[in-house]
């Protein structure tokens, strides 16, 4: 059983509503992790013991690149400490804001990655449900990691918590409240995409409701740099309707995806 006297604790990565993330060291092997502390007062608290047993239990069994893996799991008498990779360039979000958008080739490659990460997901039954920039990082190569999974659930479900946090990423049946399945993961591929190539959110309003009138209408203007190519994918996603939005596998074949994709699974499928 591992103890928090088996690591050196190193500089804070960030800063979560429950704790702390950490970067670390094993003390006998020198392996580097990031290690997650969410303190058990506060999960009381917030009544999310269930969903923090959720995604230790879902994050455990998920293996995949483009997904954050965590090694494993202890705690102590206050605190529990969730033993996760270490992804050393950090949060999308942040890069986002540095470059204000990305281009083309990135955000293709991108979106090859986290529809890569999803089909894994959904392949056994887990939908993440919050899919944004603030819960993906950056691998050694670049590559998008797949984080934060407090929010999954096996599909289908009926989200029971109340939402906090960002609006702009819910899907039309996430405000409806009514049953969803894995294609919420869909639409949110949709929204991300527009954002890393616009800069911001495409449902982007003064107000919460107003976000979500436009979120119903699916209300969306392209900006005039978008290309065509793009503008096709994203309106093939953000369909209202959740079975008539263009599935991963068929994303992942876009031609606007094949064209500007320069991720390692690319190369894979079709070598030159
Ligand atoms: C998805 C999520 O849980 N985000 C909140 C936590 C913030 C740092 N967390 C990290 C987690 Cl959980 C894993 N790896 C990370 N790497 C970094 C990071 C690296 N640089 C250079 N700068 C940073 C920051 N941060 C992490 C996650």
């Amino acid at each position: 059983m591992w103890c928090i006297s088996d690591f050196e604790i190193g500089k804070p990565l960030g800063k979560g509503r429950f704790g702390a993330v950490y970067l670390a060291r094993s003390k006998e092997t020198h392996f580097i992790l990031a290690l997650k502390v969410i303190f058990k007062s506060a999960m009381e608290k917030a009544q999310l013991e269930h969903q923090l047993r959720r995604e230790i239990e879902i994050l455990c069994h998920l293996r995949h690149p483009n997904i954050l893996r965590m090694y494993n799991y202890f705690h102590d008498q206050t605190r529990i400490f969730l033993m996760l990779e270490y992804a050393p360039r950090g949060e999308l979000y942040k890069e986002l804001q540095k470059k204000k958008y990305f281009d083309d080739t990135r955000t293709a490659t991108y979106m090859e990655e986290i529809s890569e990460a999803l089909i894994y997901c959904h392949a056994q039954k887990v939908i993440h449900r919050d899919i944004k920039p603030e819960n993906l990082l950056l691998g050694l190569r670049g590559e998008l990691k797949l984080a934060d999974f407090g929010w999954s659930v096996h599909a289908p479900s009926l989200r029971r918590t109340t939402l906090c946090g960002t609006t702009d990423y819910l899907a039309p049946e996430m405000i409806a409240g009514s049953p969803h399945d894995e294609n919420v993961d869909v639409w949110c591929v949709g929204v991300l995409c527009y954002e890393c190539l616009a800069g911001y959110a495409p449902f982007e309003a003064a107000t919460r409701l107003e976000t979500f009138r436009k979120i119903r209408e699916v209300n969306m203007t392209f900006p005039s740099w978008m290309s065509d190519g793009a503008r096709d994918l994203i309106s093939k996603i953000l369909n209202r309707t959740p079975s008539l939005r263009l599935p991963l596998k068929a994303i992942i074949e876009h031609p606007w995806i094949l064209n500007h994709s320069s991720s390692d699974l690319s190369m894979r499928r079709s070598p030159m």
